[in-house]
């Protein structure tokens, strides 16, 4: 898709193709198509990222509260959104032993506890083993240093959805 079609997207086709690229957040894509037209898909990233980090700390918690615990309930459900699905099984988190599971809920539970959103990686960029790693660490650190960690992932993901949507490299944007 070149920046030229996406220029020239109405409101809801905007929505509909962009409205995922922050986990069950359309609501940032909504805003975003005001910002057009785009001069490519960095431009595009940016504005995705400038809205979230222009929230308060409420709004932005409230993002990383949209997102689904890696191979928690929702995978077992089959409830996850496409995008969601297809990262959480690159990373090999669909394919888990009962143990491995069991460890990943219970740090899971533990992080949720202790900052009051869920752990956030872009799944795509890790295996199972840097996931575990990455979750025991980041439940040590405090508070603040770990919700600008936990956006900064958000983004990530965006970047690589954003990338996918549009056919670019995400290591250029
Ligand atoms: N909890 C969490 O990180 N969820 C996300 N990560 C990712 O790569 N896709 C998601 O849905």
């Amino acid at each position: 898709m070149d920046m030229e079609k996406v220029n020239s997207m109405d409101f809801g086709e905007f929505v509909d193709v962009f409205g995922n690229v922050i986990e069950r957040c359309p609501l940032i894509a909504a805003a975003v198509w005001s910002q057009r037209p785009f001069s490519g898909l960095e431009d595009l990233e940016k504005h995705f990222s400038a809205f979230i980090d222009a929230l308060p700390q409420s709004g932005q918690e409230g993002i990383l509260r949209c997102h689904p615990d890696l191979a928690g309930r929702e995978l077992q459900r089959g409830t996850l959104t496409a995008e969601s699905q297809r990262e959480q099984s690159s990373a090999g988190l669909t394919s888990l032993g009962a143990e491995e599971r069991l460890q990943l809920a219970e740090l899971n539970a533990r992080y949720r506890a202790r900052f009051g959103f869920p752990f956030v990686l872009a799944a795509r960029l890790c295996d199972r083993d840097a996931v575990l790693r990455e979750l025991a660490r980041r439940l040590q650190r405090p508070p603040a240093q770990e919700l600008r960690t936990a956006l900064g992932e958000v983004k990530k993901i965006g970047r690589l959805r954003l990338a996918d949507l549009l056919g670019g490299d995400p290591a250029r944007l």
